[in-house]
């Protein structure tokens, strides 16, 4: 029997890749180099732990909430849904989901690109409704993930969707690449890195064919 399929869902992490406005640069540079004194070439990294394909933490959010080095590991792993939000407007509302495909699922992945930005930061990316992520959280949703930089709009000052996440204390996605991904069911693996005080984290995001 073949290998399951896997998807890689994740950007390329370079000083290329678009970051929120006003984050610090992402930047990747060598600290050592073979030659005959070093046997190794030996680099480093600095980027905002928002970048590129990112896992929230909830301290993200809320002051008290778990880093990532403290996030239980559940929601990052398992049976998730890809759903197509092409149609959307600036936010996914109610009505924009088809509610007998995602309710009780317990990863919901919302694409929303026809064809992922990945030469440009897009202003105008879109958000989710809060009673969207309410519902999903209701139907008993332990992770939320969206191919846009938030689950809220670039100007919110109040965190609407992330506050209705904290609620339910699921897990949130951001900066999927779901372009060549069908709607429909998929195993999910994309955990965050153990980072002490981290209020995010970069992920290698992967979706496998289920069995
Ligand atoms: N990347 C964030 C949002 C974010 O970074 C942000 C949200 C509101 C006001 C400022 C923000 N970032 C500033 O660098 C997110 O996880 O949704
Ligand atoms: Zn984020
Ligand atoms: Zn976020």
């Amino acid at each position: 029997m073949s290998d399951p399929r896997i998807w890689d869902i994740s950007q390329r992490l370079s000083s290329n890749t678009p970051l929120w406005p006003g984050e610090p640069e992402l930047k990747v540079s060598r600290h050592a180099s073979i030659s005959a004194e070093c046997p190794v070439n030996i680099g480093a990294i600095s980027l905002p732990l928002h970048s590129g394909t990112h896992a929230d933490a909830p301290l993200h959010y809320s002051s008290d909430g778990v880093a990532s080095a403290d996030s239980p590991l559940e929601p990052y792993l398992g049976r998730c849904m890809v759903v197509d939000a092409r149609a959307s407007g600036a936010r996914i509302e109610m009505q924009d989901c088809d509610w007998s495909e995602i309710e009780g699922e317990e990863r919901v992945l919302f694409r929303t690109y026809g064809k992922f930005p990945h030469d440009a930061w897009d202003e105008n990316f879109t958000a989710v409704a809060p009673d969207v992520i309410a519902r999903l959280r209701d139907a008993g949703a332990l992770l939320i993930g969206i191919d846009t930089p938030s689950l809220d709009p670039q100007n919110s000052k109040t965190m609407d969707a992330h506050h209705e996440v904290l609620q339910g204390d699921m897990r949130i996605l951001e900066g999927l690449v779901l372009d060549d991904v069908a709607p429909g069911a998929y195993e999910l693996i994309a955990l965050p890195l153990a980072i002490e005080g981290a209020d995010a984290s970069p992920v290698r995001a992967i979706l496998r064919e289920l069995p």
